[in-house]
């Protein structure tokens, strides 16, 4: 098994530890410990789990919605919940249309002077309420404690575990920086994320997390005992807040980046991604650099978290409840009477021709997932990450069984379709940078004539 380790200097050197170990215990359940010298570790079941049951549900370690998405989707910035009321949700999408200089459907300007009171603001705030949407409660947007609008919540407990796991460091709201200076870093770091990777929020996320870990541990008086000097102690702090992520690395992002298509120099490519992040941890370490903590702020190390994301994460995905809204009040059988769809429609039909095509967009981003990112990859899966409509309503990964798993199987999940031919899936697998060692991959390869197909 390879973990990661920072070296003082920063650099990033690579442990080998070849030993079959038990790393971590999850419950009662599930053990994550090697699979075999080429997989790394995997997750294990400790005990009989049936078909369709829920193998485990984790939330996000750090994550964050897609740049191109928050116009589409209203949600909390820690779990993913959608947040507010229909209403709000239709206005902030409707909002987002405007400002992108999108004109809205000729349908709403006429229900808007037909009904004073239905324009986006009252729509908005709840003082317009659509018909039937009280069957769609959502929780009431809280604000975040450092005063930004970039993070919205739904609730004071997702506003404050956010605020103390990273963000009071990474707020440019008025009552969280000490001075304007910071605030303006951190809105040029970000506006720098939007413009080239999405990813760099989530790398952000991570630093500030361990920062703040490492911070706590000292001010707790955290001192082992080979630690005699401060430098060493804030040293072993460091490692000690790294753990959540020390098993995850597997390489630079600008090395493990699969090449698109239509990219001729390779070379080229990777070499601009490195520029990238240089860039992008520039801009970082003018508001957050830490002068305990070099090695936090080593582009090695920088490049690493950005490599677990391309490597390790898991998309989110939260189905929107404005999709439900409009099923209810259009399908056939949506559960209104004939004469309840005629009242409804006169309000929602402006507002659904306004919306477009993408009416119903859930909400879209990516995330790591300390134990899902331990799963290994099958052709032949026992598991998959599946969302349970109306159950599984925030960005929380829940991984169901698809089979009955014995106790000591491996969990697997599939990184790709797993019914396409074996050289796809081994080109697709590729992308990922590894060549698979599922036993199905196994006996394929051995058997030419199947391997061909
Ligand atoms: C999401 S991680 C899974 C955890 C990983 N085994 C570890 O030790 O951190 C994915 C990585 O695990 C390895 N892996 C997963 N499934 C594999 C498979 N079927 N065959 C070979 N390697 C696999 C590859 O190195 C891949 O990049």
């Amino acid at each position: 098994m390879y973990i990661l380790l920072i070296t003082n200097h920063g650099t990033i050197v690579r442990s080998s530890l070849g030993v079959l170990q038990v790393i971590d215990r999850v419950g009662v359940d599930l053990e994550v410990r090697l699979a075999s010298k080429i997989k790394g570790k995997g997750v294990f079941a400790r005990k009989a789990i049936a078909e369709d049951n829920v193998i485990f549900e984790e939330p996000a370690l750090v994550g964050a919605q897609h740049t191109a998405n928050r116009a589409d989707a209203l949600v909390c910035s820690r779990c993913f919940t959608f947040i507010g009321s229909i209403g709000m949700q239709i206005a902030h999408r409707l909002l987002s249309m405007r400002s992108e200089g999108l004109g809205l459907h000729p349908s709403f300007a006429c229900l808007c002077s037909a009904t004073l009171s239905m324009d986006l603001s009252c729509l908005w705030s709840g003082v317009a309420e659509l018909p039937h949407s009280d069957r769609y409660p959502l929780p009431k947007l809280v604000t975040c404690l450092g005063g930004c609008t970039d993070t919205v919540y739904c609730s004071e407990e997702c506003a404050a575990a956010n605020w103390a796991a990273h963000h009071r460091l990474l707020c440019s709201g008025p009552r969280s920086q000490p001075s304007r200076i910071s605030a303006d870093a951190i809105r040029r770091f970000k506006e720098h994320a939007d413009e080239t990777n999405d990813a760099f929020h989530i790398a952000a996320q991570v630093v500030a997390g361990t920062l703040l870990r490492a911070e706590e541990l000292l001010s707790n008086g955290f001192a082992p005992e080979a630690a005699g000097s401060s430098s060493e102690r804030n040293w072993a702090a460091l490692q000690r807040a790294w753990r959540p992520y020390a098993a995850a690395w597997k390489a630079h992002w600008w090395e493990c980046v699969a090449i698109p298509d239509d990219v001729t120099d390779a070379a080229c490519f990777r070499s601009d991604l490195h520029e990238l992040a240089g860039d992008s941890l520039e801009l970082l370490k003018e508001f957050l650099y830490d002068e305990r903590f070099p090695a936090l702020f080593h582009l090695d190390v920088y490049g690493s978290i950005m490599g677990i994301f391309e490597l390790n994460n898991l998309g989110i995905y939260v189905a929107s409840p404005v999709e439900d809204y409009f099923e209810l009040c259009h399908a056939e059988d949506g559960g209104l009477s004939e004469e309840e769809q005629k009242l409804t429609h006169l309000i929602t039909r402006p507002l659904l021709d306004s919306l477009g095509e993408s009416y119903g967009a859930g909400c879209e981003g990516s995330a790591f997932y300390a134990l899902q990112s331990c799963c290994n990859h099958s052709c032949a899966p026992n598991a998959h990450a599946f969302k349970r409509a109306h159950i599984d309503t925030d960005g929380s990964a829940t991984i169901l069984a698809r089979k009955p798993i014995a106790p000591g199987e491996e969990v697997c999940l599939s990184y790709i379709d797993e019914d396409a031919p074996y050289h796809d899936r081994r080109a697709a697998l590729a992308d990922y940078g590894f060549t698979c060692e599922c036993d199905k991959c196994v006996s394929e390869a051995a058997a030419p004539g199947k391997a061909t197909a």
